[in-house]
């Protein structure tokens, strides 16, 4: 804007003085003209003196006609050229003064020659020839010549006044012309450097803004695969949350993890309860690096470390040990172990590989996914744990009486659905107090445990072994006849009786069991009415001597005691 202005500024005071300049250098050039015009005046009216003269003295000498002629035209033309002399100079006053003058003074000489023709033509030829020769001489002559000197001298002196006020003028005109050009030339620089300079930050700023385009785009796209990822995610969460155990949850992962983490293979370690191992327990795609599927803990830098490996920005990355270093075609495979965390306690580790180099936000899912896979299976597993807790009997780890219970009502209402005969198995073992008393509370432990393990030894899968309390126990046994019931009791009852106690290298004295059995019939029965009826026949087998089986009588649904204590 400032540039503009200065150029229209620069352009019309240009405009102007060239104008004036121009102006002023016609005007000085006119008056140089005019100078040189008056001078020429005053040199032809001086020829024309000259010319008449001799003309004249032509004639007088010669008698020639031709040269009267000549006289009589050159006399109007004197009086012609002085006055146009004095108008030539009204514009300077002196000097018109002496143009006057001089045409005066040749107006008289003009007159003196006709006075001499006149003498001529009266024939005195002689006094007219004097005359002749006296006007040519100094003395007539000087005034004229005197003159003319005097208005040639001034109108010099003019013209070099006005040609050096017209040169001065022109080379005004002309540094002023080279100043502005100068200036003018300098606005266009700068023009053009600003032109220049806005069109850099124009394109500068073009593609600031097309680079911020851009990365608004990838954040956009990073941000929607994003909410796509954590989507997933959080419906992973949801599918492991509904998950009841560990096992169910290994199943629905390899699609989900295979879905998550698209150009992937993997597995998922677990490291088993005594924490010397990690073992496979789920797989996706087929892994391009061999790894061992048991393998120590340590054999893993994640597990080891207890977090990722390796790390993504880590210059040498050293090898799991589990990955076997045998020859491979994936020469670009690539690795990454996250380990599984959850309540402080390392549950194994995630092992993802691809080919190629994982991008950031691929690493950062993955890290993401192991960190959420690592709580919800450490979830699992204490729920897993509380539920054992709550239905196992904490030193043999067989079901406990509330389990029992649960689980009488329903193969009850089973067995009648299916008309198959169940049996209850009460089984108590003989004087432990006394057993306790002699070796002590631990031995006795060691015999419950040793007892509970044949217990769990001598039944089916689908039996249902309990501890009732103290040194009591109950076997629930669905789809069992009576005699297959006795069959099984006597078995046991015997096995008790060879069982070798040893605690603390003794080995400790022989003990007995006594077994009250009680059976279902097809229809009817409460479990407390059972459960009662075995009580009474393990009564009856201790009355009757210990070491023994007794079998209590169908119980009838009526009868049912209150307390079945
Ligand atoms: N070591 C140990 N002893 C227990 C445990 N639970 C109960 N007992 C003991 O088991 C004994 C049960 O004794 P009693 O009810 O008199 O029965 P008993 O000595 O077996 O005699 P009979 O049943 O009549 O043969 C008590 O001394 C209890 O202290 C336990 O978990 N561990």
């Amino acid at each position: 804007m400032i540039i503009a202005s200065a150029a229209i500024a620069l352009v019309l005071g240009l405009a102007a003085t060239v104008a004036i300049n121009a102006h002023s250098y016609r005007e000085y050039n006119d008056w140089t003209r005019h100078s040189y015009l008056v001078e020429q005046q005053l040199l032809k009216t001086s020829l024309a003196l000259r010319s008449a003269e001799s003309a004249l003295r032509g004639y007088l000498l010669t008698k020639d006609a031709g040269q009267l002629d000549v006289f009589f035209a050159q006399l109007p033309r004197i009086d012609k050229l002085s006055a146009g002399l004095v108008r030539m100079t009204a514009d300077n006053p002196p000097q018109q003064a002496r143009a006057k003058e001089l045409r005066d003074t040749l107006q008289s000489r003009v007159k003196r020659m006709r006075n001499m023709l006149t003498q001529v033509h009266r024939g005195d030829r002689d006094g007219a020839l004097q005359l002749l020769h006296d006007q040519i001489s100094e003395q007539v002559e000087r005034p004229i010549a005197s003159q003319t000197r005097v208005m040639h001298a001034v109108e010099q002196q003019l013209l070099r006044e006005r040609e050096a006020r017209r040169n001065q003028s022109a080379m005004l005109a002309t540094w002023f012309t080279l100043a502005c050009l100068l200036f003018g030339l300098t606005l266009v620089i700068s023009a053009v450097i600003l032109v220049i300079r806005e069109q850099r930050i124009r394109l500068r700023a073009d593609d600031e803004l097309a680079t911020a385009y851009t990365q608004l785009a990838q954040s956009l796209e990073e941000s929607r695969g994003m909410a796509d990822r954590m989507q997933r995610l959080h419906m992973l969460n949801e599918s492991l949350q509904s998950c009841r155990s560990i096992d169910e949850a290994l199943r629905i992962l390899p699609p989900s993890l295979e879905d998550m983490l698209p150009d992937t293979s993997g597995m998922v370690v677990l490291i088993n309860a005594s924490r010397n191992l990690a073992e496979k327990a789920a797989e996706w795609g087929v892994l391009w690096l061999d790894s061992e599927t048991v393998f120590a803990p340590d054999d893993c830098l994640a597990l080891r470390r207890g977090q990722p490996h390796p790390a993504p920005d880590a210059r040498v990355k050293a090898r799991c040990a589990h990955l076997e270093t045998g020859q491979t075609n994936h020469t670009d495979a690539t690795w990454l172990c996250i380990p599984l965390l959850a309540q402080g306690e390392t549950l194994g580790v995630l092992h993802i590989q691809r080919l190629g180099s994982m991008r950031p936000e691929e690493y950062d899912l993955a890290v993401t996914l192991g960190e959420q896979l690592g709580l919800m299976l450490g979830n699992l597993k204490l729920q897993e744990t509380l539920r054992i807790q709550s239905i196992r009997d904490p030193l043999t780890g067989l079901f406990n009486r509330r389990y029992l219970e649960v689980s009488l009502s329903r193969e009850l209402l089973r067995s009648r659905r299916h008309e198959r005969s169940l049996a209850l198995m009460m089984l108590d073992m003989d004087h432990f107090k006394r057993f306790n008393d002699t070796h002590g509370h631990d031995a006795g432990d060691e015999l419950l445990l040793q007892f509970s393990a044949l217990l769990r030894d001598a039944i089916r899968a689908e039996d249902i072994a309990c501890r009732y309390g103290g040194e009591e126990f109950v076997l629930i046994l669905p789809e069992t006849d009576r005699e297959s019931a006795l069959k099984r009791a006597e078995e046991i009852r015997l096995a008790v009786a060879a069982m070798k106690v040893k605690h603390q290298g003794k080995l400790l004295g022989n003990l007995t069991v006594s077994i009250g059995l009680a059976m279902q019939p097809p229809t009817g029965g409460e479990p407390e009415a059972l459960l009662h009826a075995a009580d009474q026949a393990l009564y009856q087998a201790k009355r009757a001597g210990r070491n023994r089986i007794e079998i209590a009588t169908v119980p009838d649904p009526g009868s049912m005691p209150k307390d079945t204590d």
